[in-house]
């Protein structure tokens, strides 16, 4: 008699692997909520923090939790001595999301309450991770360029200290909205690889900096949040709006991933492109500059040749990338920005799955070779 092959699911896709109340993603409609909150609508109303506290709590802050929230997330900012130190020994062409990923594992090394995995105890690192990204991200973009880091300032909100950080500058209003709301898009998205992994480390009992920094590393790669900073070099690849359509050929004929495009779960469309599309287009406009005015055209020339082509759309990487670029952060820092935002997504996952724990172990179909016996003697 012969076994049943069993059935596989490369990649995991489609598979359902738990439930979750922190977020859903709605292919057929294009919809995403969180909390039961339109996406579109918290990004057209909501502060990040408004959303941050969303995703932890269940619930939109209301004024006086609002004020506990971002007192105690601005006191948190500043890093201390011995961790600004260790960050400025790593070598200068360590890529930041390096540096992030050693930031949380450091974080971890200093917390006594490491191994707490209590949900009090796991919101307290939670936040404190929320509060101090900024930082290492931004002290690491001026270090990028030859500058000393710039002290947090709590006066101001947490979109706009991170200008401040990076730039020693807060923009106009309207460039810090189209930032926030990138956040907001960037915050959470169910059981996308990264959270997924934060999961898996969790499931084993495992400390919240493991997973969040095991996290860190998934988010990293190209076909997921690394594709943010990717879109922007294939842009500079490109170089000219009238090439776009010969390029995009040659790409797709060396069977090339355009990056930027395409998604595990929407199939027509990512539901928070067209919110960030439309800030982009703000931050063109704002510009009025021929050098932008030609990116955003080449930027739009391979949206409509990729869709005409392959019927393949656009994810959030593509419209945040170069919204990124037009506030002035160089691409390597692209990916961490997610990191920061993404956070609030990853934590709200480890509290969820330490909630209702389950080892997650899944099956493998073994297709090596017969047992045998070792080589004689
Ligand atoms: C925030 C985020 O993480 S969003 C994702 C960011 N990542 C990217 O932008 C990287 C580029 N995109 C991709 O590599 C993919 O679309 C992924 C990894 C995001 C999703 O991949 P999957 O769900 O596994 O789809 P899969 O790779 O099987 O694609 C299905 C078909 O569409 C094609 N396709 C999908 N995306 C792309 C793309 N970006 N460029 C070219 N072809 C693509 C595949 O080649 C495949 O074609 P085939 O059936 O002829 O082999
Ligand atoms: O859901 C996914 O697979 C990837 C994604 O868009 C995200 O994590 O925001």
């Amino acid at each position: 008699m012969t076994a049943t092959a069993p059935e596989i699911h490369r990649g995991l896709s489609g598979v359902v692997v738990d439930t979750t109340a922190i977020s859903t993603v709605i292919q057929e409609t294009h919809s995403l909520t969180y909390r039961g909150y339109p996406v579109q609508d918290l990004a057209a109303r909501c502060t990040f923090e408004e959303v941050a506290h969303l995703l932890w709590h269940g619930e939109l802050p209301d004024a006086e939790q609002l004020r506990a929230f971002q007192a105690q997330e601005r006191a948190l900012r500043p890093l201390d001595r011995t961790t600004a130190e260790v960050l400025a020994r790593l070598p200068e062409t360590c890529h930041p999301m390096d540096v992030l990923r050693t930031a949380v594992s450091f974080f971890g090394s200093e917390d006594p309450t490491e191994d707490d995995g209590s949900i009090a105890a796991n919101r307290t690192k939670s936040l404190s991770l929320l509060a101090k990204l900024p930082t290492v991200v931004a002290a690491d973009h001026r270090r990028r360029h030859g500058l000393a880091p710039l002290q947090p300032d709590a006066s101001l909100g947490y979109a706009e200290n991170f200008f401040h950080m990076c730039f020693g500058a807060v923009p106009d209003p309207a460039v810090v909205r189209c930032f926030e709301i990138s956040l907001i898009l960037y915050a959470e998205h169910s059981f996308n690889a990264s959270t997924f992994t934060a999961r898996v480390v969790t499931s084993t009992l495992s400390d919240l900096y493991s997973a969040v920094t095991a996290a860190i590393g998934a988010l990293k790669g190209p076909l997921h949040g690394g594709a943010n900073e990717a879109v922007m070099h294939m842009l500079n690849e490109i170089g000219d709006p009238e090439k776009a359509g010969e390029w995009l050929d040659d790409a797709l004929a060396t069977k090339r991933k355009i990056m930027g495009f395409g998604h595990r779960v929407y199939k027509n469309g990512d539901s928070r492109v067209p919110i960030m599309q439309e800030a982009t287009d703000r931050l063109v406009a704002r510009a009025a500059d021929p050098d932008v005015t030609r990116l955003a055209t080449l930027h739009a020339s391979l949206r409509h040749a990729m869709i005409s082509r392959k019927g393949i759309h656009p994810n959030l990487d593509y419209p945040a990338g170069l919204a990124y670029h037009l506030m002035g952060f160089d691409i390597p820092t692209f990916t961490p920005i997610f990191v920061m935002s993404r956070i609030t997504g990853w934590t709200a996952h480890i509290t969820e799955q330490l909630e209702h724990n389950a080892l997650i172990r899944p099956l493998g179909a073994y297709n090596g070779p017969e047992q045998r016996p070792l080589p004689g003697p």
